[in-house]
């Protein structure tokens, strides 16, 4: 039976060493195995724990289907073809149904529906080649067309060109000393949320206080990266800003065009005529009016060369509210509280003796390494985003399909990717209990046969404080990896580490309701469609 605590279990931590799928050897030729059904039939996961079957289509899918087999059947050689249901993709977050076409069809699949064609990639070897080995031979496709009229090339989009001036640019903004400092004010806008929770308190008899963590979450990481890049301080954790939920509308309007059809939005009239055209105008313009005023304030305020990079547009900072949400995971437990201390209570003994009552500092949070796994796995469970978009530059061949075709997958220039990231993590050929939240996965002992990652020196390098891509072989990548890695991973995952602490210093948090009722959207990346809602409880040591 799920408890809605912090999950349970205590970590046995040695020296710091992480345990990471290794993923040499690569699952790509099995999908149809009877081993593959076996396993499956094994694990659970939310997306297809239902009795119903998977995939149910009717006459709009069924037309959708021959109109894609028509338009792209068959220039992908040997690949599996995942007819998609259209009326799935709309019932529910599209990367539920990549996983389970994903477990029918294996891990490298074409997906087909309407006039559109992807090729999804949940392989960590294949992955790895897109993103790294082969990484110039791709581009952001369809996300650099969706993301154009709202960001215009920034630099999560941007063509290789424009892609490589730019992140020499902005790269040496997030040196380590850079990130050492930030470390202050993570801790200054935390401990202003904290403060806020705590006058909740003074006017609450109940000793219980309810909050969407997902809204205040979003907004502390809004105030943080306000102080932390622009120097401006939106103080959205006291009053409410619009930016947020015009970032997110935006998003969501991303995601909705890059699965719809007919791209109706490029109709002249469309903008005004269509409602959620509209609000989408609307929301661009309160982000281009804020992001003018942040850099008419950076201009103010800063060197000429620092306002340059302020103006790669770029909103990806948002995903670590995104992330800060999850950290709060109530899923999969069901430890008998008594026997085993919870996670929640662990990561606060970790808390008590590594703080006691005082501030985070970057020295702390090398000592906070429960903490750490706590946020690399919610971010497995959650990645943000649960895609990474690509399109073959020219024409190529993926590694596998060894079965039937023994030069690997062709694809033809222009074929769209997704690597799914969600499939990756929840993989059940390199996970674990794919679906249950256990930040001691990512620990090994020093003696343990299991090859694990003794690198962890945290001295040399604020990179090896957290497990990635390249320990993991591209099985856990939720900063993407190669050369368009993201550049905020170190800051993000401080950022959260040092927030959660903070929050669990002062407080028990509990889920509101069952973890089955948390209902999850995405808008580029993941979200609940009606807020986290948790009830918080002051600890007895707090004063
Ligand atoms: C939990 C928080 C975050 C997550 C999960 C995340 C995830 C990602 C991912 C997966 C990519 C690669 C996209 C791709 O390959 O298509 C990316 C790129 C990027 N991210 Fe983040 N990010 C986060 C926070 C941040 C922050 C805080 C910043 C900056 C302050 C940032 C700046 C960027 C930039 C500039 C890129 C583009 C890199 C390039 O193309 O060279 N991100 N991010």
């Amino acid at each position: 039976m799920a408890s809605s605590s912090i999950v349970l279990q205590l970590p046995v931590i040695v020296n710091g060493s992480y345990s990471l799928p290794k993923a040499r050897n690569s699952h790509l030729t099995i999908s149809t195995s009877f081993s593959f059904r076996n396993k499956w039939s094994q694990i659970k996961c939310q997306s297809t724990s239902t009795e119903e079957p998977k995939t149910k289509r009717n006459v709009l899918d069924n037309a959708s289907n021959i109109l894609t087999n028509l338009l792209s059947g068959g220039n992908l050689g040997s690949m599996p073809i995942a007819e998609g249901a259209v009326s799935d993709l709309f019932s529910r977050p599209l990367f539920f149904a990549l996983y389970d076409w994903f477990i029918e069809h294996g891990s490298v699949y074409k997906l087909a529906f309407g006039p559109k064609a992807f090729v999804v990639v949940s392989d960590p070897i294949v992955a790895r080649y897109i993103l790294r080995e082969n990484a110039f031979s791709y581009d952001k496709g369809v996300l650099a067309d969706i993301l154009e009229p709202i960001m215009g090339k920034g630099l999560i989009p941007a063509d290789l060109d424009t892609w490589k001036l730019r992140r020499r640019v902005i790269s040496p903004a997030f040196h380590t000393l850079f990130l050492k400092a930030m470390v202050k004010v993570f801790t200054d806008c935390s401990e202003r949320t904290i403060s806020k929770f705590e006058k909740r308190f003074e006017t609450n008899e109940s000793g219980t206080i309810e909050l969407d963590l997902e809204a205040e979450f979003s907004s502390l990481a809004l105030d943080i990266i306000g102080l932390s890049v622009f120097n401006y301080d939106f103080g959205s954790v006291t009053k409410e800003s619009p930016v947020i939920k015009a970032v997110y509308g935006t998003l969501f309007e991303a995601e909705h065009r890059s699965t719809f059809y007919i791209p109706y939005w490029k109709l002249p009239l469309a903008r005004w005529i269509v409602p959620r055209q509209r609000k989408f105008q609307y929301d661009l313009k309160v982000i281009n009016d804020c992001l003018d005023g942040l850099i008419r304030n950076a201009k103010e305020t800063r060197q000429e060369t620092d306002v340059e990079k302020l103006q790669q547009r770029d909103y990806s900072n948002l995903k670590d509210a995104s992330l800060l949400r999850f950290l709060v995971d109530m899923r999969g437990a069901d430890v008998d509280d008594r026997q085993n201390p919870s996670k929640m209570r662990k990561a606060q003994e970790e808390i008590d003796s590594v703080l006691g009552q005082g501030r985070t500092t970057y020295e702390c949070i090398k000592e906070l390494v429960y903490i750490r796994l706590i946020v690399v796995e919610a971010l497995r469970l959650y990645p943000q985003p649960p895609l990474l978009i690509r399109r073959s530059l020219k024409s190529d061949v993926l590694p596998g399909g060894y079965k039937g075709d023994k030069e690997g997958y062709k694809v033809p220039a222009g074929t769209d990717i997704f690597v799914s990231v969600y499939n990756l993590h929840r993989s059940p050929y390199y996970w674990d209990r794919p679906n249950e939240f256990e930040p001691e996965r990512f620990l090994v002992s020093k003696t343990s046969e299991v090859e694990g990652w003794a690198g962890f020196d945290p001295d040399r390098s604020p990179g090896a404080m957290y497990p990635n891509e390249i320990i993991a072989d591209f099985a856990f990548l939720p900063f993407g990896g190669g050369p368009r890695k993201c550049v905020g991973d170190q800051f993000a995952l401080m950022e959260s580490t040092v927030a959660l602490a903070m929050l669990l210093q002062k407080f028990d948090v509990e889920l509101k309701g069952s973890p089955e009722s948390v209902e999850l959207v995405t808008g580029a990346t993941i979200h609940t469609k009606n807020g986290l809602w948790c009830k918080l409880r002051k600890r007895p040591t707090s004063p």
